[in-house]
């Protein structure tokens, strides 16, 4: 079972992925190996790739046995990342902060040899906050 935000859903599971996939109450659905099948067509299933087709398909009416068939299909679920965040804790939320924002830019520059001068050698790499991570 994967975990995915609704944006990753988005961005790894759309119409031209290798594996298109939609959700379906929270659950994500690869719409794949049953397309060809689907009595509604094919396309009808490919517009929703990516998406959230609970209204769509609840709006069908389908039957209990398409309810059914549905969760063979599922490989995951949703989750957004922003909840798995621990919030019982200021330092974590700085932290995660952090990691949205713009820490990768740091690059190693400290200049160790060469021209000697250590002065403004400010060692902000110290910086063990790079070591959070929001899973
Ligand atoms: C994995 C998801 C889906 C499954 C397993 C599924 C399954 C089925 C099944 C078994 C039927 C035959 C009638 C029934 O038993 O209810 C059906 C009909 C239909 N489905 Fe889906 N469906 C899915 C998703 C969707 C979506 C997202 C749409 C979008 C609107 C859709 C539109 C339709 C339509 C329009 C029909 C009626 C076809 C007709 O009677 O001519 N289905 N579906």
């Amino acid at each position: 079972m994967i975990k995915l935000s609704m944006k990753q859903v988005q961005a790894q599971h759309g119409r031209k992925s290798k594996q298109p996939c939609f959700v379906i109450s929270g659950r994500i659905i690869a719409i794949g190996k049953f397309k060809d099948e689907h009595p509604g067509g094919e396309d009808v299933m490919m517009e929703y790739a990516g998406l959230d087709a609970t209204e769509a398909f609840e709006s069908m009416r389908h039957s209990e046995s398409a309810k059914r068939k549905v969760l063979e299909l599922v490989i995951g679920e949703v989750v957004e990342m922003s909840d798995q965040v621990s919030s019982s804790d200021d330092d974590e939320k700085r932290l995660t902060n952090i990691n949205t924002g713009t820490t990768s830019v740091q690059s190693p520059k400290t200049p160790r040899s060469s021209s000697g001068s250590r002065n403004n050698n400010s060692e902000q790499d110290h910086d063990e906050s790079r070591k959070c991570s929001l899973q």
